[in-house]
């Protein structure tokens, strides 16, 4: 198993507030890994912190060590703009930009200049738009606006505006809790396909969904990781009490 993306004893803070403490964590390829645990518990803060969106929250610090492939992502050489497309993010509410359904995939490769000419920046819309599952869809209306598509198609269109950068860590949050459920299925579907290519990471609050989509689960309460290990072991057998009370529906 190669890890992607390690943190080590990361403690988070919104002023005098602590959201994590000392959480160590690692996320691979290999496997997709659901961060599961009641509201507050710091699951949208880690993955913040995974592609430094933090940085801009007033008063947020962080401590301990975050790594991509093995390189602090707080180094003072990072590139905070090239470490976004690299660790990319897929939000709980779709939010296309307010231009076309090229425009919306193109603007990252555009911004980064990773494409040379039209028939380059052609290419990188039409895989991305393929590996998010959307390009039959909208293959004849790439003129039309991204905000004119469905919730789940919208979504789907922020996967492939992220897939475009050709990034290596796909952060979800909670990317289907705006959804119906066939929608959901969709990008359930979406993130099995994803499996493999790229890390990934989801925050769900449906525990069927973080047991259909993931391989690894962690569960957070109270801003510390409670337990981390296989999805199965983690549903059938959870070590901690925490998890088992969460897990069965205690509360949540
Ligand atoms: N921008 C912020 N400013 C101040 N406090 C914040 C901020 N964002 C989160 N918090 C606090 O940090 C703690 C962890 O929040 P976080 O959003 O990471 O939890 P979560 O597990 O993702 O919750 P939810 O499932 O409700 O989204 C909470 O107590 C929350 O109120």
């Amino acid at each position: 198993m190669t890890v992607k993306m390690s943190a080590r004893h990361v403690s988070a803070y919104y002023g005098d507030l602590r959201a994590l403490d000392d959480v160590s964590i690692d996320i691979d390829t290999q496997h997709v890994t659901a961060l599961i645990g009641p509201s507050g518990c710091g699951k949208s803060t880690l993955l913040r912190l995974l592609n430094r969106m933090n940085d801009a929250v007033p008063g947020a610090r962080v401590e301990g060590s975050i790594e991509l492939d093995g390189q602090d992502i707080h180094a003072r050489d990072m590139d905070v703009v090239e470490l976004r497309a690299r660790v990319g993010m897929v939000f709980q509410k779709p939010n296309p930009f307010p231009k076309s359904i090229y425009d919306n995939v193109a603007y990252g490769p555009r911004i980064h200049g990773l494409a040379r000419g039209r028939g380059e920046l052609d290419a990188v819309v039409e895989t991305s738009l393929r590996r998010a599952g959307l390009w039959d869809e909208v293959k004849d209306r790439l003129d039309d606006r991204g905000t004119a598509l469905s919730g789940g198609q919208q979504q789907r269109l922020c996967i492939a505006r992220a897939l475009a950068v050709d990034p290596e860590v796909i952060l979800m949050d909670e990317p289907c809790s705006a959804l119906d459920p066939i929608a959901t299925a969709r990008i359930e579907e979406l993130i099995g396909a994803l499996r493999g290519r790229y890390a990934i990471a989801i925050v769900t609050h449906n525990m069927q969904q973080a047991a259909r989509v993931s391989q690894r689960t962690a569960f957070f309460y109270a801003g510390r990781l409670v337990e981390y290990g296989d999805t199965s072991d983690i549903f059938t057998n959870p070590r901690a009490t925490s998890t088992k009370d969460y897990i069965t529906g205690r509360y949540g």
